[in-house]
């Protein structure tokens, strides 16, 4: 089942185009990795899916009213700001306004859907805690958990594990692609590399603003693509315990035409 498509985006900012004809669809069971260096235009396209952004071409989302797509897709932007000194538990709660009537109070069902998230992300003891008193890594999952009580079909997240320690890093890596696997879609943009060849099914290279790859890991991450895009070079290895990229070294600048 797709759940977003993408057809000839286009996002132009101050004379500049920031995105450039871009199609694309993103279906059920998929974790899609966006992936690509500083300011290629990974937060502006996942931006632009929900529609945040003035953008020429269609998105399937962003066509939807209001209330539909926040029950379509969950957005977990990249600035992590907790305005309000309210408990983890009420914080996470706030995942389920989207399935509230108005004036509406959260049922056994909502319930059901904050502690399933809580879990997931492993704050069982945080619960009753402060959100704006834990530390950076912590609000962070916090606020991941908020994005999947709202439980939809669709999830993007925007650098979602910047910031986070080594086991919380994969831990929420492995919480999307277990949602993944369980038939929801789910849209992460990425600097880790490694991270991203270990758990997404499929990325998406943006260079400049411009979609230049889109497949599995294996097939994306080629050298000649990783030197181009990334300026880097990298060890790519099958292992027992699943692929593992490494960049390696920073290539010298081509010399300019
Ligand atoms: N409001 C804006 N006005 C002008 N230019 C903008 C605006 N928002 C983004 N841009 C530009 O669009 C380009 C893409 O930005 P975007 O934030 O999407 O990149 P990114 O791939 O997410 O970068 P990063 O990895 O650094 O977070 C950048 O060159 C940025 O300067």
């Amino acid at each position: 089942m797709t759940l977003l498509t993408l057809d000839r985006i286009s996002v132009t900012r101050r004379d500049r185009a920031v995105l450039r004809d871009i199609t694309l669809s993103v279906g059920a069971g998929e974790l899609v990795g966006v992936i690509g260096p500083n300011g290629a235009g990974k937060t502006t396209l996942l931006r632009t899916a929900l529609g945040l952004v003035a953008h020429e071409g269609h998105s399937s989302l962003a066509a939807l009213p209001e209330p539909a797509r926040a029950r379509a897709a969950a957005w977990l932007p990249q600035t992590r700001e907790i305005a309000w000194p309210v408990s983890v538990e009420t914080l996470v709660g706030l995942g389920r306004l989207p399935h509230l009537g108005p004036g509406r109070r959260m049922g056994a069902a909502d319930r059901v859907a904050v502690d399933h998230a809580l879990d997931a992300l492993g704050l069982g003891p945080l619960r009753p805690r402060t959100a704006t008193r834990l530390s950076g890594g912590e609000q962070a999952r916090v606020l991941i958990a908020r994005a999947l009580a709202q439980d939809t079909p669709l999830l993007l997240a925007d650098e979602p594990i910047a910031g986070l320690d080594p086991e919380h890093q994969i831990a929420t890596m492995t919480v999307f692609a277990t949602l993944a696997a369980e038939g929801r879609g789910v849209i992460v943009s990425l600097h880790d590399l490694g991270l991203a060849v270990r758990h997404c099914t499929r990325l998406l290279v943006l260079d400049h603003g411009r979609l230049v790859a889109d497949g599995p890991p294996r097939e994306v991450l080629t050298p000649d693509l990783v030197a181009r895009v990334f300026r880097v070079s990298a060890h790519f290895a099958d292992t027992p315990q699943g692929p593992v990229f490494q960049p390696l070294e920073v290539l010298p600048c081509p010399p300019s035409p």
